[in-house]
């Protein structure tokens, strides 16, 4: 049995993923906010929605998808269940150290999912108190797998790989909507510019991860000799794209 703490964004993209997924939604607990969203959610899915921290009690692992300003009013909460748990808290403040504090001797992790995880496609960083045995790793990969791929690292590391893959789905969306754009102002359709530029982020995805080849040289298989596509790679550069990216990035580290 697993439970959830929150069930926004990303709680609630992980809990579809999940059940999506083939994961059984009986196995699932979720204690939500102050909205209705965690009960219109529970109504697709078909998993239990509680209203105290404390009916999660015979779950064994939990994770903690409430944002920064409510997480050590619920760590208090939890704390006189944890016991004996996995606690993953998916909050981008929560630190192993921090959560090892407040909740004292409990098995602890930090994990920054991406919004993919709804189907199945997620990228999760994690990093796992040191006490996590390679059983309970185990456990935890038994669930998230479900939502794609869980890659561990270091907590010194889990915050660029959370604005890498956490924080780009947003970026990949404005440059789609922007390619969208682009399509309609020369004639095209929304709709055909919009399938168009997913098919095209899904395909190129898709033949990035796949193929021997970096991204660097697969642009260049794009790029015909004098041909229009490194026209357009040109004004990317004239323009700063490369630069408005890492800037993106540096601004979602820097607070
Ligand atoms: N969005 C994303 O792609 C990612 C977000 N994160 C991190 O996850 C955290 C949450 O982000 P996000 O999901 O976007 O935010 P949301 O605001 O969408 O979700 C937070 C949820 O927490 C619920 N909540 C608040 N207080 C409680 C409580 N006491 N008990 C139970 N539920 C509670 C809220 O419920 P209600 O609204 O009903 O009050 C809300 O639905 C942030 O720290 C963020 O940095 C990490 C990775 C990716
Ligand atoms: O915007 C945020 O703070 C979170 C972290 C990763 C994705 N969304």
């Amino acid at each position: 049995m697993i439970g959830f703490i929150g069930a926004g964004s990303i709680g609630g993209a992980v809990i579809t993923g999940l059940v999506k997924n083939g994961f059984n939604s009986d196995d699932i607990i979720v204690k939500g906010g102050r909205s209705n969203r965690t009960e219109i959610l529970s109504d697709q899915l078909g998993f239990q929605v509680v209203k105290k921290v404390k009916q999660l009690a015979e779950t064994d692992i939990i994770f903690i998808a409430v944002g920064a300003d409510a997480l050590n009013s619920v760590l208090k909460e939890l704390k006189e269940i944890a016991a004996g748990k996995l606690i993953v808290a998916f909050t981008g403040s929560a630190s192993v150290t921090h959560l090892k504090q407040v909740l004292g001797d409990v098995k602890v992790a930090h994990a920054i999912p991406n919004t993919p995880v709804k189907v199945g496609a997620g990228f999760t960083g994690i990093t796992y108190s040191d006490d996590f045995t390679a059983e309970d790793k185990k456990k935890i990969g038994s669930v998230l797998g479900y939502t794609g791929q869980l890659v561990e690292v270091p907590e010194n590391e889990l915050g660029i790989l959370g604005t890498v893959a956490g924080c780009s789905p947003a970026f990949l969306d404005v440059f789609i909507e922007a390619l969208s754009d682009a399509g309609v102002k020369h004639g095209l359709s929304r709709k055909l510019a919009y399938d168009a530029a997913i098919g095209m982020a899904i395909g190129a995805s898709k033949l990035a991860k796949q193929s021997d080849l970096n991204v660097s040289a697969l642009k260049d298989e794009v790029t015909s000799p004098g041909g229009s596509t490194i026209r357009g790679v040109a004004a990317l550069e004239e323009y700063g794209f490369r630069n408005a990216v890492i800037k993106a990035v540096d601004a979602a580290e820097n607070e």
